[in-house]
């Protein structure tokens, strides 16, 4: 279905094009620009609220800076889809996200507009800055470097990091704040109230209505000289106690608050900012969703809603005539309140993932022992070991790729202390259309190498249950993680009663004739139904569901090892280091020598795409596990002729 863009927007195929536009038409762009969002969004999904909500900062940035010259990073960069059409990627915008397709996200071989490559938050004032210092030392003095961050990505300790140093760092970066007061659900934290408390302070509007009078009184295009810079530097000064205001506090030039949807406005801003030399914040109010007057309303459900009718507003749900597995993340979601109605020691912690990882429920139920930290994962884990510390036993539910994060908090504050937090690690393995930025990929081997630390990964939801209460008892006292998919288990009826798993300890779920397939985690679904296939076949490989990479269950293994010639591992992760690297240690240890495959994620980059286009891609869904034990099979009986 092919999706027309606006009358003025299909001139548009650059921002040189984009300059074209005289300034009174700049609204009709924006109009037009918003309205191919929601067509094209509605249709082939995606991020949605975000974008809409940066709309004219997206044409005012690329109307008033010299793009890709100046450079422009956008943070996360799940609101740069208007950024994305206005640089040359229009007509390619309905592949958004899909296989093949464009990236969900600013990538640098997608774009030279695409300075930074992003996805993960908080990154983008480090990397504007780092590319102003380059600027400067090249010697290329008219160049500009901008950052875009939300209000959200500021709560994170490397957004302060990067002003931190920003403020001596004497380049010329421009930081956008664009506030509007959420994360994917709403704000949290000092942060979010000092944010809102200058937006309406009667000091900073005057001091703001006054540098406006004296940036106005500039005559159009005259440069902004260091001398009137200093003279207007000195006027704010008279006028504001540096110390109250955190961004002057860090030596920033503090501009705002204004109106981001205020096109002209914004423009005017950005063109006069971008004469002033030096390190400087632009702090704008955004609505999320604007536009869109059901995503305004519900700026959480409107943040990646999936498809959707665009007139009536209805997200399109699959319709099923029988009862559907859950989601994973509604499992711990739901799970986590029964363990601590009878637990009082259970706390839950989600850093700024509180729809994601389904804790809000336990957030509304129980609000003094479920937290939304902000997004700070190296915090989230240390505060959880803080709390550890006084007997408490905290799920600190993290992204597995947003775990990657906090790597040492994991290593030096929880197991060097042999601490027993439970490290919920939701989107472990391949998460889909976000692509490579998101894949959980890495946390087996990066969590493997740490002395004390359990990993297991449950097959289902009930294991996922019966692995959450055994990391809750008194008896449990390591680190403990837990891996979970994206998306929806295998059983309808989850809800049975709780099992103590023991730890380390795998299940046998189907002998079998010389093949044995070990996996870990839900892939073992696709396990099972690749042993359903070769049955047909006469073929019959046996079936372990290891639980547990760490510690690896020794005795299950000697079975398998002594009774199967031929292994195949499954894992949802990379094959370097991973879960099947663990098998061939022990084979090693132990001096066994049978032939092994290692089935999982590949040792590249893997990129977006639905997740049955990936696991398939990938070589590890149902039909490529039943190839790789046929071709196991086959060479068996080549080699017995
Ligand atoms: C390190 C990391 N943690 C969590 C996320 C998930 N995440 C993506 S967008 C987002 C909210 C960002 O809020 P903000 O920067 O204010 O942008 P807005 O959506 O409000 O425009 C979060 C938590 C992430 N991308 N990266
Ligand atoms: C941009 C970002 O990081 C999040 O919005 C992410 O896309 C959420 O992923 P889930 O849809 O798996 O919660
Ligand atoms: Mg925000």
């Amino acid at each position: 279905m092919h999706i027309e863009p606006g009358s003025l927007l299909k001139t548009i195929n650059s921002p040189e094009d984009l300059k074209k536009v005289p300034r009174e038409q700049l609204h009709q762009v924006c109009d037009e620009l918003r309205q191919y969002i929601i067509d094209v969004v509605s249709v082939h999904g995606g991020h949605f609220a975000a974008s809409l909500g940066v709309v004219e900062l997206s044409v005012a940035l690329h109307y008033a800076y010299n793009t890709p010259y100046d450079q422009l990073v956008w943070d996360v960069g799940h609101q740069a889809y208007g950024h994305k059409i206005l640089t040359g990627r229009r007509d390619a915008f309905p592949s958004n996200r899909k296989y093949k397709g464009l990236s969900g996200f600013p990538k640098r071989s997608e774009s030279e507009y695409d300075t930074f490559g992003v996805g993960h938050s908080s990154t983008s004032i480090s990397a504007a800055l780092g590319m102003a210092m380059a600027a400067k030392y090249k010697g290329e003095t008219d160049r500009k470097a901008v950052a875009v961050i939300g209000d959200g990505s500021m709560t994170a300790g490397m957004a302060f990091e990067a002003m931190n140093h920003a403020g001596v760092a004497d380049s010329d970066v421009l930081i956008i704040l664009n506030d509007n007061c959420m994360s994917i659900d709403p704000n949290v934290g000092a942060l979010k109230a000092y944010l809102t408390d200058i937006s309406t302070s009667h000091t900073y509007n005057k001091l703001r209505d006054d540098v406006w009078k004296i940036l106005g009184k500039l005559p159009i295009g005259k440069r902004f000289t260091r001398e009137m810079a200093s003279k207007l530097e000195a006027g704010i000064k008279g006028m504001v106690n540096k110390s109250s205001n955190l961004f002057e506090a860090l030596n920033l030039r503090y501009f705002g608050p204004i109106d981001g949807h205020n096109i002209t406005k914004l423009v005017d801003t950005l063109k006069d900012l971008r004469d002033i030399p030096g390190p400087k914040l632009l702090h704008i109010v955004t609505v999320k969703g604007k536009g869109y007057a059901l995503a305004e309303k519900d700026q959480t459900k409107w943040h990646a809603p999936g498809l959707f009718d665009k007139i009536t507003g209805e997200i399109y749900k699959k319709k099923f005539d029988t009862p559907q597995p859950p989601k994973y993340q509604d499992v711990f979601g739901h799970t986590i309140i029964e363990l601590a109605e009878h637990n009082k020691k259970i706390f839950g912690i989600t850093p700024a993932m509180p729809s994601g990882s389904s804790l809000k429920f336990m957030m509304e139920k129980m609000p003094d022992r479920a937290f939304d930290v902000g997004i700070c994962e190296q915090h989230a884990v240390t505060v959880s070991a803080g709390m550890a510390t006084q007997g408490m036993r905290v799920f600190c539910n993290i992204y597995s790729s947003f775990m990657q994060r906090a790597f040492d908090q994991v290593v030096h504050d929880v197991a060097i202390q042999k601490l027993p937090v439970v490290l919920c690690l939701d989107r472990a393995g391949l998460v889909g259309e976000d692509g490579p930025t998101h894949h959980g990929a890495y946390d087996i081997p990066y969590f493997r190498c740490i002395p004390n630390m359990v990993i297991s990964a449950p097959m289902n939801e009930q294991e996922l249950r019966n692995l959450m209460y055994t990391a809750q008892l008194e008896s449990t006292e390591l680190p403990f993680v837990i891996r979970y998919p994206r998306g929806e288990g295998m059983l309808s009826d989850w809800r049975k009663p709780f099992e103590e798993i023991t730890i380390g300890k795998g299940r046998k779920l189907r002998d079998g004739k010389d093949v044995a397939i070990l996996s870990f985690g839900h892939p073992g679904n696709f396990a099972a139904a690749a042993i359903r296939e070769l049955r047909g076949e006469g073929i019959t490989p046996a079936h372990f569901d290891m639980r547990f990479a760490k510690p690896l269950d020794e005795e299950l293994l000697h079975e398998a090892l002594t009774n199967y010639e031929r292994i195949v591992t499954v894992e949802d992760g990379t094959v370097v280091g991973g879960f099947g690297s663990a098998i061939l240690e022990f084979m090693q240890q132990h001096g066994y020598k049978n032939e092994v495959r290692i089935l999982g994620i590949p040792d590249r980059l893997v990129e977006h795409g639905t997740l049955k286009e990936l696991h398939h891609e990938c070589g590890y869904d149902a039909a490529a596990i039943a190839a790789e034990v046929r071709s196991l099979t086959t060479s068996n009986m080549a080699e017995a002729i």
